[in-house]
């Protein structure tokens, strides 16, 4: 019998509450310390297990990002090779995550894939494996895989469970995309932010060490903080270009949306501290 279509698995964006850079490593890559928090507003995949062995993406992304590129594609291929598993999927997905915007859609696209075919495939791999398998195809797929709001070090891959206030966001898209790696290879970038311990991270006021870069880089990145900081605490998400205004109830967020100048574009989301994608997991 044909397997049903496995519908609407949840990949949320992310916000990095606070953005350290402490440190060089000798291959290049850059030590953090950052505070990832998940919001209610995702990107949504369907799967169809196959007897055959190809795997095949069902999307209009396909005309802006090359199959052979796209993280969901590669997600799906490295756990089937690392499972020796015989047969395939067909996948589509609803991409509603603005690309390359410090909100972690590509990464978070690639953890639902790994997540949802380890159950679909039956293969069963502890999440610990999927979060290892995740990390060569970025940097932030293990808190995706892992599900919940966490104070990350390393690269991204050390994480420790936390739980912060689950606060409405504004986040505005600036019309421009910001590329991690060229942020991260700028010699402007600050890269000795002194190592903290979390308790002290925890009380200090939250800021991004790419932020004053960015800002300076790419006017509509500055003009979107400037505007928001009017109306509340605000900064820069990742690399950029996405900033976020932090509101204690929805009706601020949504009223300060409605006056978003016509120039930008934004949603209103709200904070998690846990993923949908493992509400979704559970109701397997
Ligand atoms: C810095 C963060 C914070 O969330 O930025 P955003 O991408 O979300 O904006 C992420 O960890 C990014 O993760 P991700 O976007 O998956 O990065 P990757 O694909 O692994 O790396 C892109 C490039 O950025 C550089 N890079 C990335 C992460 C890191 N800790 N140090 C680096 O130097 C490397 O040059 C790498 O080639
Ligand atoms: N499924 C995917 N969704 C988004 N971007 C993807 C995907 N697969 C590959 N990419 C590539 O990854 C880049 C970064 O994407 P994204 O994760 O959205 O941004 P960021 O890392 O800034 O949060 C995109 O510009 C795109 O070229």
């Amino acid at each position: 019998m044909k397997a049903p279509i496995s519908k609407s698995w949840p990949a949320p964006a992310k916000l990095n509450l606070f953005l350290h850079v402490t440190g060089r490593r000798s291959d290049g890559y850059h030590e953090l310390q950052t505070l990832f928090q998940f919001v209610d507003h995702c990107d949504y995949l369907d799967f169809h297990v196959t007897e055959t062995s190809d795997i095949r993406l069902h999307s209009k992304m396909s005309k802006v990002v090359a199959d052979s590129d796209n993280l969901i594609l590669k997600a799906a291929k490295s756990l089937k090779i690392a499972a020796n598993y015989a047969g395939g999927a067909d996948i589509w997905i609803d991409k509603l995550l603005p690309m390359g915007g410090g909100l972690g859609g590509g990464s978070s696209d690639a953890a639902t894939t790994l997540v949802a075919l380890n159950a679909l495939w039956n293969i069963n791999f502890p999440h610990q494996k999927l979060a290892e398998i995740g990390l060569s195809l970025g940097a932030d797929v293990p808190v995706f895989i892992n599900g919940y709001a966490a104070f990350a070090e390393g690269v991204g891959e050390k994480l420790q469970t936390v739980k912060v206030d689950e606060p409405w966001y504004l986040v505005i898209v600036p019309d421009v995309h910001v590329s991690t790696q060229q942020v991260f290879q700028h010699p402007d970038l600050p890269r000795q932010t002194p190592k903290l311990n979390l308790q002290s991270l925890m009380e200090r006021t939250w800021s991004n060490d790419c932020q004053t870069l960015v800002a300076n880089t790419y006017p509509q990145v500055a003009n979107a903080l400037s505007w928001l900081l009017e109306y509340a605490p605000s900064q820069m998400t990742g690399t950029g270009a996405c900033v976020f205004g932090r509101f204690e109830h929805s009706q601020q967020a949504l009223d300060t949306l409605a006056k978003l100048p016509d120039s930008m574009q934004g949603f209103v989301a709200k904070g998690l501290n846990k993923s949908p994608l493992l509400e979704r997991l559970a109701q397997l």
